[in-house]
């Protein structure tokens, strides 16, 4: 597997690829259209490969996810997890718990799998009911078998740049998918719009780290930002986390900016078959025709997420004593 913070194993795995569409766009210059859908599926490929690999020694890599409660989204996005696993042929394990469950049986559950040698990764779906304690929830979890990177082992290995620890999937699609479209990030300028700890932080951490992906000169922008929309148009690159449907507008990106949307919202479209849209925390229609390269929402980072989930796990399960 190739972790762009990492050492690339081999130098052609980094080119200039996979950003499938080509858009021409005004000022007859040409914008890429990055296809987090491409990119997740070639990610995907070297999983199997090192699952093949794997199995070659008697190892198959297991991941549970746990979720607690009833959104609807985050029972989506858990049996998105569960279906890929089994794609793969990953061992998976998918624990649905009533929204009711207390603190502590969440942690006897989280403890149990902690013990379980077929599994490699544990994962607790966020965001839980408001009565669970969700930091202390992370912190039970082993940071071996911590294959979201929340916990503060792993969120400290990053910032050592200690390639042992696992980084959040996010975070680490975003760089990814940067790296795959041929995107420069040494010495570029990034802003990255919101301080979340499951992608703000890290994403700086990974962008300012030295190698592959890294070696930015990064700024994280917040809610308290002064006069955000001239801290944005001094990026080469955004990354648009903050949560907020179509936040970021044709003011906050110069021309020839990348900018990757990090944003999955749902947002009401009456006469929809489902009544709701998704878009991103960037305004795709006004944006877009100023970018170099922009990813779009859905079909963007989201099937990063995913993809980065599973090669994490496979990190794991090669970490794992025998
Ligand atoms: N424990 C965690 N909880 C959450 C994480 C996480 O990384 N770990 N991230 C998000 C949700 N998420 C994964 O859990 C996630 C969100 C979106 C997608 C995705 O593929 N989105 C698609 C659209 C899907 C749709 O139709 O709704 C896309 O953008 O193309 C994957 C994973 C919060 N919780």
């Amino acid at each position: 597997m190739f972790f762009p913070w990492e050492k690339p194993r081999r130098e052609q795995e980094t080119g200039n690829l996979l950003a499938d569409t080509r858009i021409r766009a005004p000022f007859h210059r040409l914008m890429t259209l990055i296809s987090g859908t491409a990119v997740a599926e070639k990610v995907l490929e070297e999983c199997r490969r090192d699952i093949a690999e794997l199995a070659k020694l008697g190892k198959k890599p297991g991941l549970a996810v746990v979720l607690v409660g009833d959104d609807p989204a985050s029972r989506a996005y858990v049996r998105s997890k569960d279906k890929k696993c089994r794609d793969l042929g990953l061992h998976s394990v998918k624990l649905e718990l009533p929204a009711e469950t207390t603190q502590e049986e969440l942690l006897a559950h989280v403890e149990t799998l902690n013990r379980d040698p077929a599994i490699h990764g544990i994962l607790v779906q966020s965001p839980p009911p408001k009565h669970i304690d969700e930091a202390a929830i992370v912190r039970a979890i082993d940071p071996a078998k911590d294959v979201d990177g929340f916990h503060p082992i792993n969120v400290a290995k990053l910032a050592l740049e200690d390639s042992s620890g696992f980084v959040p999937c996010t975070p680490l699609g975003c760089q990814r998918l940067l790296v795959d479209a041929g995107i420069e990030t040494k010495g570029a300028n990034v802003v990255v719009v919101g301080r979340s700890m499951i992608v703000g932080k890290p994403m700086a951490l990974l962008l300012m780290a030295k190698g592959v992906g890294g070696d930015a000169t990064v700024t994280v922008a917040h809610s308290r930002t002064k006069d955000l929309p001239a801290i944005c148009r001094q990026a080469d690159i955004i990354v648009a986390a903050i949560g907020r449907p179509e936040f970021i507008k044709a003011e906050h990106v110069k021309e020839g900016a990348v900018v990757i949307d990090v944003g999955i919202n749902r947002v009401e479209a009456p006469g929809t078959e489902k009544g709701y849209k998704l878009v991103g925390d960037v305004a795709f229609a006004e944006v877009a025709p100023k970018c170099r390269a922009i990813t779009p929402v859905p079909g963007g980072v989201g099937p990063m997420t995913i993809a980065m989930l599973m090669a994490n796990t496979i990190k794991a399960c090669q970490q794992a004593g025998a």
